[in-house]
């Protein structure tokens, strides 16, 4: 096939444009099957405008974004979510008045609307496997709590937990640290391992010491372009990576 690619994703010569400002400049990376991927960079770099332009939120002025061979840029945003891409913000998205059981619920694929999830016969396939995401997420002794009620690293782990739920190939994550404590990010970095298995992972962190325990390969954004590429050990010791972003 012409143009096809062994990667999982396959971004190339990627564009964008705020009113002739362009954040995301010829951009092209790729992840891997099975892959731990951390964009990293300064404020500003354009780390989130590329996480916005992959799941469809921002549309590309220019270049391509290939997953599975499936050109995503001519997608809406539903169908990227559906050719198995997920997405989490930084801020949590979970309902804070369900409990834990109920918010993976209404995240498993049949019951997507919140009336219609609540409505329908929990059968045994359903609770197997929003056992099995809670244990995944270490909420299995919290499925009957209200959402308010967990810690903030907790409901972090509840919406990655309502995107593992739909079975992603590539999941996507706005600094999922942020805010937790040393124990909470050490078992994130447990749970990012333990999903790839079966997807890979791309990650925009700004936690130094996170990244170095959980990437395969990191790309250092600055100015909408990459500014260095590779295992964080080679990055970490780019002289270019150090002034413009870990010498500060
Ligand atoms: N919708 C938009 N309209 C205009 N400018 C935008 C828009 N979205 C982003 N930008 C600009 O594009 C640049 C890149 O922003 P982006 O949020 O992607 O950076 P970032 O690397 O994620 O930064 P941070 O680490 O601070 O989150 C910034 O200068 C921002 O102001």
């Amino acid at each position: 096939m012409a143009n096809s690619t062994d990667y999982l994703l396959a971004v190339e010569g990627l564009t964008v444009s705020f009113d002739g400002f362009k954040a995301v400049n010829d951009l092209s990376f790729y992840v891997d099957s099975n892959e731990i991927h951390v964009i990293i960079g300064p404020n500003g770099a354009g780390k989130t405008t590329v996480l916005d332009l992959i799941c469809g939120r921002t549309k590309a002025s220019g270049g391509s974004i290939k997953f599975r061979n499936k050109e995503l840029t001519a997608m809406k945003e539903h169908q990227i979510v559906k050719a198995g891409v997920g997405r989490k913000f930084q801020n949590p998205s979970i309902y804070d008045d369900l409990t834990v059981f109920e918010n993976l619920e209404i995240s498993y694929p049949r019951g997507r609307s919140v009336f219609g999830a609540l409505a329908f016969k929990r059968d045994a396939a359903v609770r197997e496997r929003v056992a099995e995401i809670a244990e995944m997420i270490f909420l299995a002794d919290h499925l009957d709590q209200r959402a308010e009620y967990l810690s903030h690293g907790q409901k972090q782990w509840l919406e990655i937990g309502m995107l593992l739920i739909q079975d992603p190939e590539l999941l996507m994550l706005d600094e999922p640290v942020a805010g937790m404590s040393v124990n909470e990010r050490k078992k994130t970095a447990e749970l990012l391992n333990k999903i790839i298995q079966n997807r890979s992972v791309l990650v925009i962190e700004h936690d130094m010491k996170f990244v170095e325990d959980i990437a395969h390969r990191v790309t250092v954004l600055h100015q909408g372009k990459i500014l260095s590429e590779g295992s964080m050990e080679r990055v970490k010791n780019d002289p270019k990576v150090v002034e413009v972003y870990l010498g500060h």
